[in-house]
């Protein structure tokens, strides 16, 4: 760390470089462009799933063609790469999970859909059971407890699926452990060499999701909790343990998530590892942010202070629902 000489006062005045608009940006220490953001979408499979969510307001889930339609705005406005999120049907979720690496699941019928829609798009998947699990859990359910490596196998079954549809990066979302350095393996031997991982690696135990699973369908049937896999919001500690682990399975990017209730551990991350650092500004943040806009409670200006701090804590980019309209505004 640099130690600045501030003279003392009247000499030192901090309030010159704050007078005008011009001198403010030219000594503005991080900036925020549409190439940091990251859109994470819903897609359904349900005919006239789509629509609003009501704890999300302003975010709908899409159609097939409405992905498509996202992926073009993206590549319009500068957002280099979207997350798709699959809606599926309740009716079809079942214990085993199998639809999870089926390759005509909703998930990997966007990825197709967006690749050929828009290639140069970098297409994000998220890697865990719990779109598929009638349970709502990431992993398998046996006698009440979450198993770690018969999940691990099934995922690894649903990234090469994932991969197979033309995915640029794999999300695993799912903080089973052994999970990373399975996944590199049957990606090399498959011959997905040059498909990358960014690995939820510090992804904690959070009521910051709720949004989330009700945009998922997951809410109702989310059986318990995840804090036997998930991380206990008190750790630090363990968050930069779980990160240093997936480095060295071979992630190649990392994420903290949720986003702003924990920028000391992106700041953490940042500065202990410098590998491309992520948060996820998750659908409460959101839900919070916007919905107080929208009560004139908060004015607008909060959604790119709120991204802004992710860039001064070290982030590379944020996945933020708030990124269409953010980009939107930031090309004025
Ligand atoms: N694998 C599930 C998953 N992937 C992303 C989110 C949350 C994202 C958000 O809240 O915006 C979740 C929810 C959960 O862990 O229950």
């Amino acid at each position: 760390m640099a130690s600045p000489i501030i003279a003392p006062f009247p000499a030192g005045r901090l309030r010159r470089l704050r007078r005008t608009s011009a001198l403010r940006d030219m000594v503005s220490e991080v900036n925020l462009t549409a190439a940091n953001l990251i859109w994470p979408i819903f897609v359904t499979e349900i005919a006239g799933g789509e629509g609003p969510i009501p704890s999300m307001p302003g975010v709908d889930r899409l159609t097939l063609d409405g992905a498509r339609r996202a992926a073009e705005r993206a590549m319009e406005l500068g957002i280099p790469a979207i997350c798709i999120f699959p809606h599926s049907d309740p009716d079809l979720k079942d214990e085993s999970c199998e639809r999870a690496w089926d390759p005509e699941n909703i998930g990997n019928r966007a990825i197709r859909a967006i690749k050929e829609t828009a290639p140069d798009l970098a297409v994000m998947t998220d890697i865990a059971l719990d779109p598929y699990n009638i349970n709502g859990h990431d992993g398998f359910v046996v006698d009440g407890k979450i198993l770690n490596d018969e999940t691990v196998e099934a995922l690894v079954k649903m990234a090469l699926a994932q991969a197979e549809a033309g995915a640029d990066i794999l999300g695993p979302s799912d903080m089973m452990d052994g999970r990373i350095g399975a996944l590199r393996g049957a990606l090399e031997q498959a011959g997905h060499k040059d498909v990358a991982i960014l690995s939820y690696a510090a992804k904690f135990a959070s009521g910051f999701y709720g949004p989330f699973r009700d945009a998922v369908g997951a809410s109702g049937r989310l059986v318990g909790d995840k804090k036997t896999y998930q991380i206990n919001p008190a750790n630090r500690g363990e968050a930069i343990r779980c990160v240093a682990r997936d480095l060295a399975e071979g992630a190649d990017m990392v994420m903290v998530k949720p986003g702003m209730p924990y920028l000391d551990i992106c700041r953490a991350v940042k500065d202990q590892f410098g590998a491309p650092t992520f948060a996820y500004q998750v659908s409460g943040e959101y839900a919070m942010l916007e919905g107080a806009i929208r009560n004139g409670w908060l004015s607008r200006d909060v959604v790119i202070e709120s991204l802004l701090s992710f860039r001064r804590a070290g982030c590379d980019g944020v996945l933020s629902y708030f990124a269409p309209q953010v980009a939107e505004a930031l090309a004025g």
